[in-house]
């Protein structure tokens, strides 16, 4: 069997077989554009979960056994196939999470280039050598070589909106230091994680080095993270669902990319009509469905009429329609998010928002909303709106803002816009997140530079470097002479 295209059952990858569910039950996948079934995914069962993490486990130490440089170029042959793959998976980004078909093989094209780039780095991870005399009692004749060994098994769970980035982002430095890999994509999603896989089986990828579980994650979640032979977890997704996974979890190393709440913080002497475009794109693009959007516009009050002026301008020129009409606004992954949205919409609204412009509302698709005067006791001040509203905190000075993000329960990143670095520096020490980006929108990429959140928005650090030392662990071998 392979992986069909027909809108039918997309099987899961067990062992290089694809397989069907011994049940014959499937998750229907809708697109947000229309709600036209894209295909259907597996449910497995408990015992077709466990037969997957341990066929994982059987073949780990033959995998840590073969040549790094091998390992590397299996997921070099990994990127051409996907590459090749580029209009196929494209198609069905676009179809399953409601990304325009530009933006959907832009994801391929980006994961074929972060694939290769893991392919190089991984090859230079290397241990160290410590002498003994350096602390005292010990002498020359006692030396550690520390070298770094895989964990294991890596469970990697990835969230809906970067259905093939996110995931490759966690199975090639998983797959390069010679970890097996158990990979449980978002069920909205899921389709584009099976191509994915498609093009590393044709790579040549060894049976069972990586399994995939299909079904989804409030039912099959807590049995595949509880596994005991499950030895690390990297997870990206929301921060409900990565707290409660690293509750189950115990004993094993667990790396977490979360939720975020970052805030572009804009001083009296920004280039305000760049920064009004940054803002625009760091906000809506992809609908806000971004974990680094700028998701609060925090502006000293010197300059917020003019910044609120250019925005309202913006949004009002952005289209608003399905992805496949390529419009700039696209439906929301489903009703529940989009009615989330709406209600912090209408909270900041009872509360006396100014609403400059509002978007329209129809079913899962909204326009863009710009709101002003935004205060603290508004939910849309403090809560990951993750959809396409832009919400504006007046302020009279950049301690109020650095105020603001001290009880910001969030700590991905922050944009600082200002033409004064020094200042932009003193403020940036005094945030608490992971990245401060001056003069330009938050954003993960480039997907080297190192990708963390801190407070909710995470534990662990990815990009590729860290990733693939977060796939390490260390195991020191004495010499006693
Ligand atoms: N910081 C970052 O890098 C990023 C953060 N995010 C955050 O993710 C959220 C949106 O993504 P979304 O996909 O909806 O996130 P979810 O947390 O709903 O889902 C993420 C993944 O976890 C799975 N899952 C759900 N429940 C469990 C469980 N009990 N055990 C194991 N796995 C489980 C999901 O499966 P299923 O789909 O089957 O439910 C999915 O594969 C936003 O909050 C956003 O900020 C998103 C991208 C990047
Ligand atoms: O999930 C996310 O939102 C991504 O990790 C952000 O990636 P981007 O900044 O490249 O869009």
């Amino acid at each position: 069997m392979d992986v069909r295209q027909d809108n039918k059952v997309y099987p899961y990858l067990f062992n290089n077989e694809w397989k069907e569910s011994a049940s014959g039950e499937t998750v229907q996948i809708k697109s947000p554009d229309d709600g036209k079934v894209a295909g259907e995914v597996p449910a497995m069962s408990q015992e077709e979960v466990d037969a997957a993490v341990n066929s994982a486990a059987d073949v780990q130490e033959n995998w840590e056994a073969t040549e790094g440089h091998e390992r590397s170029q299996l997921l070099h042959r990994w990127a051409e196939e996907l590459e090749k793959m580029t209009e196929e998976i494209g198609e069905m980004i676009h179809l399953e999470v409601g990304k325009t078909l530009s933006s959907a093989k832009g994801e391929v094209k980006r994961t074929a280039q972060l694939i290769r780039h893991t392919a190089e780095e991984g090859l230079r991870t290397h241990g160290s050598f410590i002498q003994g005399d350096a602390f005292p009692g010990a002498s020359k004749s006692t030396k550690a070589m520390v070298q770094k060994v895989p964990h294991g098994v890596v469970l990697a769970i990835a969230p809906f909106n970067y259905p093939v980035n996110l995931a490759a982002s966690k199975i090639a430095p998983a797959l390069i230091t010679g970890n097996t890999v158990v990979f449980k994509p978002a069920t909205q999603g899921a389709i584009s994680g099976l191509l994915m896989v498609k093009a590393l089986v044709k790579a040549g990828l060894p049976a069972g080095v990586l399994n995939v579980v299909t079904g989804r994650g409030s039912v099959i979640g807590d049995f595949v993270v509880t596994h005991p032979k499950i030895d690390m977890i990297t997870f990206t997704g929301g921060t409900g669902t990565g707290q409660h996974i690293a509750k189950k979890a115990s004993m094993i190393p667990v790396v977490l990319e979360l939720g975020g709440k970052d805030p572009a913080i804009v001083l009296e002497d920004a280039d305000l009509e760049k920064t009004a475009n940054e803002i625009i794109s760091g906000a809506l693009s992809y609908s806000g469905q971004r974990c680094t959007a700028i998701k609060r516009v925090m502006v000293v009050n010197s300059v917020a009429d003019e910044l609120v002026a250019k925005l309202k301008e913006k949004v009002e020129n952005l289209t608003v329609g399905k992805s496949s009409e390529n419009a700039n606004i696209t439906p929301m992954i489903d009703q529940k998010s989009a009615d989330f949205v709406v209600s912090l919409i209408e909270d900041a609204k009872k509360k006396g928002a100014t609403v400059v412009t509002e978007g329209t509302q129809e079913a899962n698709l909204l326009g863009g909303t710009l709101l002003d005067h935004v205060t603290e006791d508004m939910d849309v001040a403090w809560e990951e709106q993750f959809g396409p509203v832009i919400p504006v905190i007046r302020i009279d000075n950049e301690l109020e803002a650095v105020n603001l993000e001290k009880r910001n329960e969030y700590g991905l990143q922050a944009s600082i816009f200002t033409q004064n670095l020094e200042n932009a520096f003193a403020i940036a020490d005094k945030l608490n997140v992971g990245t401060v980006q001056v003069n330009g929108k938050t954003s993960r990429g480039p997907d080297h530079f190192p990708f963390l959140g801190v407070k909710n928005s995470g534990q662990g650090v990815q990009g590729i470097g860290r990733s693939i030392d977060s796939m390490l662990r260390d195991k020191v071998l004495v010499l006693n002479l």
